[in-house]
């Protein structure tokens, strides 16, 4: 059944194509399709919209412009095709759609053509047209909208008088009539003919109204006269009207004889054209049983005239690109040679301006030059002119040097003669040199021989001179002279080391000394001490050089070392020193560590003790404050270490005492900038040293009296600067130039210190025999105490009933007038020493030999504090005031002995000082051997 269906649907849709093509081939012959043809034939033919837009004239002339053309574009053809449906959707026909135009079925486009048929034709048949009709289309440009080609009001087309429709004719020849116009004049009311005035009825029918209005208008127009007419029954109906009626009357008869005449010859047209039609489906049906070779042939050659087309358009389409591409070309280059232009428009005016502007300077170099023309021309006959007169001046010139030439000449001969004179003097002095140059050969060759023997003298020289220098230590060894060491300290950091006084330091101990403010031979000083230890000394070398003076304490010699010089100069450094590092240690140190090590080294043959007891003597007191003034801190610091030896052998004894002094600073009040208590602790520290110059300078003179008790230092140091002990003093001197006058004075005092003579020290060594005897002497001072203290409470007992007087203060104690106790009270003091000796300052005040010092504290009256002025002179210590006048003179030599004892017995409160310097000048310096119980209750209870 399907195939049924389809098969017919297939025969109608043929047979309404053949239909159509029967119409198309009537309406425009010259595109003759055959009825049979298919849908892609009929496609191909309407595809362009070409034929549609003729289709459309045909039926409506004029309706659309001519503008389509046989090479339009596909837009184009897009376009008639719209501009034809345009038209069917105006006379309100159905249309299709452009995509069935190009593929699919075709079947709509057979409806719309078969329906605009048959509107077209009952349109002639009724005598009237759709009003869009009558609208004139125009092809839309490319984006322009589909509209109207005509503006509304401006299209009034006459209608085509012969079937109805508007004239294209009429469009030009006909005025533009309004058609609201027409309407009003032929749309009346009913019943208002009658009353239309004849101004109105002339203007209907004199204008070109009656043509211009449709024909149903005009019908309406009769109509409703007639009508008017009937309802008014025995109304008149006006001329003018009857008149107007008339004329629409016939007009309406002349359109329609214009009708049927043109009715009839379209029925002549279609017959004609139906014969053609005939004859056409005649000769197609010939070609239709031809040969389908040929069919296969015209198949083919419209293939290929398809594909020739298809490249054709490719061209053409290639072509329109190059065209494209060519024309924007031309723009460009268009633009480029307008933009060549105007740079050579510019660049020529710029090039006019240079060559006007050179021009210009060319006309001025051009003036410029003429006119320095001029001037050289002018300057060349002034020169020209000058030539001549240096011509002239040359030629007298070169006279006047012929001349001189000739006298140079004759200079030059004599002169050759002169030279080779001199050349024959020459010769002959040469010859002399030689002779002379043998003679000075063979005389070096004997000075040669000469100096070798000098050397050889030389070297006998220094060892002769270090046999003097041997010989010289021993000599001074053996008279006792203070060993002076001069260390000069070096440079601290940020000191000025050009600026040093240190001139020279030779090895013998010799040091020169330069005067920064004075110049020449008086601005050199030269000093000679046993050693002098340059800045570049370390702390081992200053020590072996003392390590032979205190090994000798191990050996019962008294050995005092001590350090004087002004305050910075290094006394601490070189005494102690850092005790950071084992390479900085100072002597102290070092000489403690070195004399244990040799008690050890020595512990089979001798057993030694060893002591060590620190005292710093501040202001003549046990105890100190610190404060600081601007140089001094601090005052002397003593360390003494006894060594008590016994031979294991012998069994005999020696005692060594070695004090190391790091004295107070050696500057002088004024420089110490001290007032009030720093002013009297200055003054203090001045008169130890002072008072320590004072004995220096009595040693040195070989007085018979030593001020030793002028102060505690010195007390301290009597042992070692009276007896006969080893001392050494370094002299530490800082060489920069501020301390120019405290280096000179300080030098001078060591000076003054290497001339002292002491004697030859002796070694405190005692025999087994000795020794027993002093232990019996003990024993017997042991029992006049126990004695004594039995006495003492007699006396007290008696003193009960008689109340005593004291005269003197001994150390504390009352000393009783009594003759009888005297005695008793001196034992007491000397044996009590045990308790003094625990205190560091009461030992301070016990001289070495053991000699009770508690004597020296017999205060003499004369020694008044305000008596100590500070006289220290250049040289640094007092110029020699003896205050030795009291007991305390003799009293620093006292040595306890059995004749001291006896002595003492002989006090009384009124003679104590003359009675004890009478003893000392006798005494002082015999019977050693009661040294030796005191010293040992020192060693054993007072360290
Ligand atoms: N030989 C040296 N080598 C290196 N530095 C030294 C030397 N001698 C002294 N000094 C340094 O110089 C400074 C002053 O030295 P020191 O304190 O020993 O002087 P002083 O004479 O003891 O002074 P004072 O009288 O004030 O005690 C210290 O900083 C010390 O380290």
């Amino acid at each position: 059944m399907g195939s049924v269906d389809g098969d017919f649907e297939g025969l109608q849709a043929a047979d309404r194509r053949a239909e159509v093509i029967e119409w198309l081939n009537a309406l425009l012959p010259e595109y003759c399709l055959p009825l049979d043809s298919s849908d892609d034939e009929l496609r191909e033919l309407l595809s362009d919209g070409t034929v549609l837009c003729h289709i459309v004239n045909a039926l409506i002339p004029g309706v659309l412009e001519e503008s389509w053309g046989a090479y339009a574009s596909s837009d184009q053809h897009a376009g008639h095709v719209k501009k034809f449906l345009a038209v069917v959707a105006d006379m309100g026909l159905p249309g299709f759609s452009v995509k069935d135009l190009e593929e699919g079925s075709m079947s709509g486009v057979v409806d719309c053509l078969l329906v605009l048929r048959e509107s077209v034709s009952s349109g002639l048949r009724d005598g009237t047209s759709k009003a869009p009709l009558r609208k004139k289309w125009r092809v839309p440009e490319t984006g322009e909208p589909l509209v109207p080609g005509v503006a509304q009001g401006k299209t009034s087309p006459g209608e085509d008088k012969r079937n109805g429709l508007p004239d294209p004719k009429s469009q030009q020849k006909t005025p533009i009539f309004n058609g609201r116009k027409l309407r009003e004049i032929f749309q009346l009311k009913r019943g208002s003919y009658a009353d239309l005035p004849a101004a109105k009825i002339s203007e209907m029918m004199h204008s070109n109204s009656l043509d211009n209005a449709p024909t149903q208008s005009l019908l309406s127009v009769v109509n409703g006269i007639l009508d008017e007419s009937i309802e008014r029954k025995k109304g008149e109906i006006p001329h003018r009207v009857v008149y107007l009626l008339r004329k629409v009357v016939q007009e309406i008869e002349r359109r329609l004889c214009i009708q049927a005449e043109h009715i009839r010859s379209q029925n002549v047209i279609i017959k004609t054209r139906e014969d053609k039609y005939h004859s056409k489906i005649k000769a197609l049906e010939i070609l239709v049983n031809g040969t389908n070779e040929e069919n296969q042939m015209a198949i083919n050659r419209l293939q290929i005239i398809k594909e020739e087309k298809s490249k054709i358009e490719e061209k053409r389409k290639l072509g329109e690109q190059d065209v494209a591409r060519l024309m924007k070309e031309k723009e460009i280059s268009e633009n480029t040679i307008a933009s060549l232009k105007k740079e050579m428009e510019v660049m020529t005016s710029m090039h006019e301006q240079q060559l006007q502007k050179i021009e210009l300077t060319a006309k001025q170099m051009e003036e410029h030059l003429t006119t320095k023309i001029k001037e050289v021309e002018s300057l060349l006959v002034q020169s020209n002119k000058k030539i001549e007169e240096v011509e002239v001046a040359s030629l007298l010139k070169s006279q006047l040097w012929n001349k001189k030439e000739g006298i140079f000449q004759k200079y030059m001969n004599s002169q050759q003669l002169y030279v080779k004179g001199l050349r024959i003097s020459s010769w002959s002095i040469k010859n002399e040199m030689h002779a002379l140059e043998m003679e000075l050969r063979d005389e070096m060759s004997n000075f040669g021989s000469g100096l070798k023997c000098l050397v050889d003298a030389a070297e006998n020289y220094h060892k002769v001179l270090a046999e003097n220098q041997k010989l010289f230590n021993e000599v001074q060894e053996l008279k006792g002279n203070i060993r002076v060491y001069c260390r000069v300290r070096p440079f601290l950091p940020g000191q000025d080391k050009k600026s040093t006084t240190v001139d020279y330091i030779g090895e013998n101990g010799e040091l020169l000394i330069s005067n920064p403010f004075k110049q020449g031979k008086d601005g050199h000083r030269m000093f000679k001490f046993n050693k002098v230890f340059s800045p570049f000394s370390s702390q081992a070398e200053v020590f072996s050089d003392i390590q032979p003076l205190i090994r000798s304490v191990l050996d019962g010699f008294n050995v005092c070392i001590f350090a004087y010089g002004q305050t910075g100069s290094g006394k601490t450094y070189t005494m102690s020193g850092p005790s950071t590092s084992k390479q900085d240690w100072g002597v102290n140190y070092r000489a403690l560590n070195d004399l244990f090590d040799i008690s050890l080294s020595r512990r089979n043959a001798f057993s030694y003790e060893v002591g060590v007891q620190m005292v710093e003597i501040y202001n003549e007191q046990a105890n100190r404050a610190v404060g600081s003034t601007a140089l001094n801190e601090r005052s002397s610091r003593i360390l003494t270490v006894h060594v008590r030896g016994l031979d294991v052998k012998n069994g005999s004894t020696s005692r060594g005492c070695l004090h190391l002094i790091d004295l107070a600073g050696s500057e002088r009040v004024e420089r110490s900038e001290a007032t009030g208590d720093r002013l009297k602790e200055a003054q203090h520290i001045n008169k130890s040293l002072s008072a320590l110059g004072d004995v220096i300078f009595a040693l040195a003179q070989k007085n018979a009296h030593v001020p030793y008790r002028n102060s505690k230092l010195t007390q301290v140091l009597q042992s070692s600067l009276g007896g006969q002990a080893k001392t050494l003093m370094f002299v530490q001197i800082n060489p920069d130039v501020e301390s120019y006058s405290e280096t000179i004075s300080t030098l001078k005092f060591a000076e003054r210190v290497s001339g002292v003579e002491l004697g030859a020290a002796r070694s405190n060594k005692e025999g087994k025999d000795i020794k027993e005897l002093l232990e019996q002497v003990a024993s017997l001072k042991d029992t006049i105490v126990r004695k004594d203290t039995e006495i003492e409470q007699l006396q007290l007992m008696k003193d009960k009933v008689k109340s005593p007087s004291f005269a003197v203060n001994i150390n504390g104690a009352s000393m009783p007038k009594n003759s009888n106790s005297d005695l008793r009270s001196v034992l007491s003091i000397t044996t009590n020493q045990q308790s003094q000796l625990s205190d560091p300052q009461s030992y301070a005040e016990v001289n070495r030999d053991g000699g009770p010092t508690s004597y020296t504290d017999i205060t003499p009256t004369c020694l008044d504090e305000a008596d100590f002025e500070d006289n220290a002179s250049e040289d640094g210590f007092s110029g020699g005031t003896d205050y030795s006048v009291g007991c305390a003179a003799g009293a620093s030599e006292n040595f306890i002995t059995n004749s001291s004892i006896q002595s003492h017995k002989e006090w009384t409160t009124s003679n104590i000082q003359t009675k004890t310097k009478g003893y000392c000048s006798e005494d002082s310096k015999s019977n050693e051997s009661s040294i030796e119980p005191i010293d040992r209750r020192l060693f054993t209870e007072g360290i």
